[in-house]
């Protein structure tokens, strides 16, 4: 469960006098995420989500992550919006932490999603992708290259009690992708976290995308393979091409990749896989036993990993082999 910071309910009652959202009926914490602290609250009008930012959150950046949510949403994208104080900041706070309160989406994330729903999601981001278009703030990628070396600098000598060897490989990995991480992609606005737990569908309909706390500016296609990685394996493990077609088709209705960025995707899934595999193992090895979050597993990256790593072609992602 992703509450890190508990609230008073009189805290609470104080924090939403500053707010034109009528008077609050219940609030409960949500036992999903693993970054922040998140609410959800029922008031005399609308429910709402209040979200606690945490550790991986730096305030600075907070002004880029509301103000994105508002420049999507003005362009047609269904997200959630942030909500203006009375004195119009976005931003207050609750506890010690930065909070915010968000307007609630509705619908439910995919336990199983199939391929249809695959679809979907590719093209919702591919429509993010160019909704991102214009917004005026930046925010550099904290979690690309660099950002890796240091995360793995923290945890690169406990590696192997997690998997003998595990050292040597990732170190390796990460020399490999220094001397051929892509640098002229199209670049804009990406989601980075576009995992199934941030895409709400109501029946087989996406209602919407959630939790763009790691959005930045980066390659477009390492935001597909972002998805690659988070939508089309099996739990076994497994590369499901079906669901990769799927993905794939769906994004490039909406916004066809170029072909460099074809031809980029296994080094991007490889560096996507690495990211998530880097901070799932530094949380592993550092979240204190018995803290109420559910740890992720940083062997299910590696497995995908090592998959990236035996692609010879984009074509084995279910890319038209004629387009590649
Ligand atoms: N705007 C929203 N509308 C409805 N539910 C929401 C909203 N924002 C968050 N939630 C609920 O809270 C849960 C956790 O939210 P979120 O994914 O933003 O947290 P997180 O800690 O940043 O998670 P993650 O591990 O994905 O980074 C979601 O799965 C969803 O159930
Ligand atoms: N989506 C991430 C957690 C949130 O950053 C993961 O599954 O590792």
């Amino acid at each position: 469960m992703a509450v890190y910071t508990d609230i008073t309910e009189d805290d609470l009652r104080d924090f939403l006098t500053q707010y034109d959202v009528g008077e609050l009926t219940s609030y409960k914490g949500i036992a999903e995420g693993v970054e922040n602290s998140n609410f959800l609250l029922h008031t005399t009008r609308e429910p709402l989500i209040l979200t606690l930012y945490e550790k991986r959150v730096e305030r600075a950046d907070l002004p880029f992550f509301l103000g994105l949510m508002q420049h999507l949403a003005d362009r047609g994208l269904s997200c959630p919006l942030p909500l203006p104080r009375r004195d119009g900041a976005l931003l207050g706070e609750l506890s010690g932490r930065p909070a915010a309160l968000i307007s609630f989406l509705e619908g439910m994330w995919l336990r199983k999603p199939e391929a249809k729903h695959c679809r979907e999601v590719g093209r919702a981001l591919a429509q993010m992708h160019l909704a991102g278009e214009g917004f005026q703030l930046t925010r550099p990628n904290a979690l690309s290259l660099e950002g890796w070396k240091t995360l793995w600098e923290k945890s690169a000598d406990r590696a192997d009690e997690v998997e003998a060897g595990l050292e040597e490989e990732i170190g390796s990995e990460l020399a490999y992708l220094d001397s051929c991480w892509p640098r002229d992609l199209p670049f804009g606005v990406i989601h980075a976290d576009l995992f199934q737990d941030n895409v709400f569908f109501l029946g087989d309909q996406l209602s919407g995308l959630i939790d763009f706390y790691f959005a930045c500016n980066d390659m477009l296609a390492y935001d597909v393979a972002i998805c690659l990685n988070a939508w089309c394996f099996e739990k076994d493990g497994s590369y499901n091409l079906t669901k990769g077609m799927a993905l794939l088709e769906g994004y490039d209705a909406v916004r066809p990749l170029a072909e460099p960025e074809r031809d980029a995707l296994p080094v991007l899934c490889r560096g996507s896989a690495l990211r998530f595999f880097l901070t799932r193992l530094y949380d592993w090895l550092t979240t204190p036993e018995g803290a109420l979050v559910v740890k992720k597993d940083p062997l299910e990256y590696l497995r995908k990993l090592r998959f990236h790593r035996s692609i010879a072609s984009s074509v084995e992602y279910g890319l038209p082999a004629e387009a590649v």
